[in-house]
């Protein structure tokens, strides 16, 4: 039997996983990594750590005594999003990568705005949004000059870790369509962008589909990892074109709920001219030539894990939350906004923070736990909103991530979007996306589509209750009202941060 590895380069942790040609996990490895937030609102990590966990995973998969290293025939990765790597002549980092959820660059975002005008738009097809590549570029080219000059080109995180495994310098559309430098639609580099901030072409990698062989392993690669030189490396793609592989949403009709440490709604697009305005963002799929509309809470299940770590340390989820089934929506009038680290959709704000509006004597922890994941859904229910009024129809939901792990988050979610959850069985989120895109680049499978009805598997489905999704339609406009409301507050709070 073949395997294939999917490795996922996530925010907390880089999970590797290797599967069989029916799709079966046969082992999985995890390394967490460090987060640096030096100032408030900044976040950063160190990319040898990425390459350091990634290598160490693998190893760790390798040692399996059921695993056949000789047998792993290919791999690919799935990658947290719009991180800045720079690299220096000798092909080594500049300074630390700045990550997704880093929000120093508001002056940048509006320096692009005003320089891009309707270009923006219309050429990268999103909103300049302090996460993205872009800005984090022109923020160390006017705050650190010195590391700028040193820099020759640019990766994202998952580009640095295969680079440093193969030696060959690439990133593939899904991941290059989250940067503000690629032309989405004609799936080039666009020369307008770069000239208007004055970046030469050769600051930007070689662009591949997610799909693409790029390599082998380097030698020393093969060592540290125990993997065959031969293994065929795969480009891998954006931790949300990949997730959405892995949930098999490979057409229209589907949509996704993704609750990791940010949460996505996210929606298959096949046509390239697909409008929304900006209002959500519109990026290259990891399928050859199709895209995805997604909204985006910064801080979906990174508001039940600072909860828990705040007010349960050392507790299991599952000790959390026991209780919460039992608590009628609304959690006895207790609302959340999960602003914990700003927002991006559908309010692009850096400075708004999270609040608990209606809290009385009579909640216990478990209600703040149960209004922090209604919260979350709420906020994602704005994406479903949202995807609604643009005329799309929402009533299949496939759920994936960490938030999918709990049934009572998965019905909440079935209960709040008015809409069919579907749970995976064995939920992978995006290491599974990541590890199709191997087996379709071995050829085990003629198209993505036909790997994804051997690979993907529905689990239960969660169907909408109808007095909780009226009572929770009546809880949403509240909810809604909440970002108007504190939107001042925070403005006059943000000095004392
Ligand atoms: N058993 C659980 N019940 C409910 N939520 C969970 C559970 N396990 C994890 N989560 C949620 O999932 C999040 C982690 O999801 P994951 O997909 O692993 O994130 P990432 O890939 O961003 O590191 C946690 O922050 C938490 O909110
Ligand atoms: O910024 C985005 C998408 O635009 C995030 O989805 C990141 O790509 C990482 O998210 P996690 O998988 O760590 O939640």
């Amino acid at each position: 039997m073949s395997y294939v590895i999917g490795i996922d380069l996530g925010t907390s942790a880089v999970k590797a996983l290797l599967l069989d040609k029916n799709g079966a996990i046969v082992a999985e490895a995890s390394k967490s990594y460090p987060l640096f937030h030096e100032h408030s609102g900044w976040s950063e990590q160190r990319p040898d750590d990425w390459v350091d966990g990634t290598i160490a995973a693998l190893r760790e998969l390798t040692s399996q005594p059921n695993v056949n290293a000789d047998a792993i025939e290919g791999i690919s990765f799935s990658g947290q999003m719009h991180g800045l790597v720079l690299l220096d002549e000798a092909g080594n980092p500049v300074r630390n990568a700045i990550l997704w959820n880093d929000t120093r660059t508001t002056a940048q975002c509006r320096e692009i705005e005003f320089t891009l005008g309707e270009q923006l738009l219309s050429i990268t097809r999103n909103p300049a949004l302090e996460g993205f590549t872009l800005p984090k570029i022109l923020w160390v080219k006017q705050h650190e000059p010195e590391n700028f000059e040193k820099s020759k080109l640019f990766l994202l995180p998952k580009d640095y870790v295969r680079y440093r495994l193969t030696g060959e310098l690439h990133m593939d559309y899904s991941d290059a369509a989250g940067t503000l430098l690629l032309d989405v639609a004609g799936k080039s580099w666009s020369a307008s962008v770069l000239e208007a901030f004055g970046l030469p072409a050769s600051f930007c990698p070689p662009l591949v589909e997610s799909h693409g062989l790029v390599g082998t392993l380097l030698p020393q690669s093969a060592d540290d990892t125990g993997l065959p030189a031969s293994t065929k490396v795969f480009a891998g793609g954006a931790d949300n074109a990949c997730g959405a592989i892995g949930a098999g949403i490979l057409e229209e009709g589907l949509t996704m709920c993704s609750i990791g440490t940010s949460g996505v709604i996210l929606s298959y697009e096949k046509n390239s001219a697909s409008d929304f305005g900006g209002k959500v963002h519109f990026f290259n799929h990891g399928k050859e030539d199709a895209f995805y509309a997604m909204g985006v809470t910064l801080a979906a299940g990174y508001s039940l894990s600072w909860f828990k770590n705040t007010f349960a340390k050392g507790e299991s989820y599952d000790e959390l939350l026991s209780g919460i089934e039992a608590i009628k929506p609304g959690s006895n009038g207790l609302l959340f906004t999960p602003y914990l680290v700003g927002e991006r959709t559908p309010h692009a704000d850096s400075v708004i923070r999270a609040s608990f509006i209606g809290v009385d004597g009579s909640h216990e922890r478990k209600h703040f736990a149960r209004a922090v994941m209604e919260g979350i859904t709420f906020s994602l229910n704005e994406s479903v909103d949202m995807f609604r009024k643009a005329g799309k129809t929402v009533d299949r939901v496939i759920s994936i991530g960490g938030g999918a792990q709990n049934p009572v988050w998965l019905q909440m979610q079935a209960d709040i979007f008015n809409a069919n959850v579907i749970a995976l069985e064995n939920e992978q989120g995006p290491g599974l996306g990541a590890a199709m895109l191997a087996a379709y680049g071995c050829g085990w499978f003629d198209s993505l589509d036909a790997c994804a009805s051997q690979f993907v598997k529905h689990a239960a489905v969660y169907e909408p209750n109808e007095a909780a999704v009226e009572q929770y339609a009546g809880l949403f406009a509240i909810y809604q009202q909440v970002y108007a409301q504190t939107q001042g507050l925070n403005e006059s709070l943000k000095a004392y941060r």
